[in-house]
């Protein structure tokens, strides 16, 4: 049987008088990109936010790697196996790039602040294995040439796959990403499509909110949808391009992009 990366359930989150969350929950499998869409405010960022520690939720149950964690704190969360990246980009822009990926990777560390202090020779050792760690990472998201240029000097793509170079620092269990296409152009898309996809072949598994829902169809194993804070569909993306919910949510009250709206509609056509 598939082992199971995450399983979180009935979770709700209201800010005042307004519920963005009732009663969500998915279940992700090892080696799965699962997709997380909606319309403009629906839930999507609420729900990483949820998830990753950075909102207190008003309910939920979560499991990560069959072990239930308790999303109070993000350190804890990346701590317990959840990277994530974010929809407006935080690197640290006057770090080059190889030092932010060390960041990320200095939450497995060992040695500790007693080490860092005396440059002990075991603290050496593991600050050179981060390097070359690193080093690897920016390799493997295709940016190895900018290791030593300050994350702010490059490109708006570039820093995209800095910040999932950063994210697959810590070996995660389970990588999240906050929109990862925003603001890149059709060139930067296809690389993207293709990196997620490598990600995943390496056997990691990856929750993914994105507008794109050409790029969610195509990359998703499965998607669920969410609409004003509710489940209106999980399943396959052949599933729920289909699901009457969805084209309702997206083409019906207006409020999906126009982009989107073409594209769900697309999909829906293509099949
Ligand atoms: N910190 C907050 N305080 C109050 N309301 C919030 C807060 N964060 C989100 N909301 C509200 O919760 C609802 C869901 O927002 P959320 O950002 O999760 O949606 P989204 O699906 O990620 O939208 P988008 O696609 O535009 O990023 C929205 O109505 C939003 O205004």
């Amino acid at each position: 049987m598939a082992e199971i990366v995450l399983r979180v359930a009935g979770i709700s989150k209201r800010f005042g008088g307004l519920q963005a969350l009732s009663d969500v929950g998915i279940t992700i499998e090892r080696g799965q990109i699962y997709g997380l869409i909606g319309p403009n405010g629906a839930g999507k960022t609420t729900f990483f936010n949820v998830i990753t520690g950075l909102y207190a939720p008003d309910s939920g149950t979560f499991e990560l790697g069959g072990k239930p964690y308790s999303p109070t704190a993000v350190h804890e969360v990346a701590r317990a196996g959840i990277a994530r990246t974010f929809q407006n980009i935080r690197l640290f822009s006057e770090m080059t790039a190889i030092e932010n990926v060390m960041v990320g990777r200095h939450i497995r560390t060992q040695s500790g602040l007693i080490g860092a202090i005396f440059r002990t020779g075991s603290f050496k050792a593991e600050e050179r294995a981060i390097a070359n760690r690193a080093r690897e990472l920016l390799d493997y998201v295709g940016i190895g040439k900018y290791a030593d240029y300050r994350a702010r000097t490059l490109s708006y793509g570039d820093q995209r796959r800095l910040e999932i170079a950063r994210a697959l620092a810590t070996d995660p269990q389970l990588i999240a990403l906050d929109e990862p296409a925003a603001g890149m152009n059709a060139t930067e898309k296809v690389q993207l499509r293709e990196l997620i996809d490598r990600i995943r072949r390496d056997n990691r598994t990856i929750l993914l909110i994105e507008h794109d829902v050409k790029l969610v169809m195509g990359l998703c194993n499965r998607v669920t949808v969410l609409d004003y804070g509710k489940q209106i569909a999980e399943g396959t993306p052949a599933e729920v391009q289909h699901n009457e919910k969805v084209i309702e949510a997206y083409l019906g009250h207006g409020h999906g992009t126009a982009a989107t709206k073409a594209a769900v509609a697309a999909s829906g056509e293509a099949q």
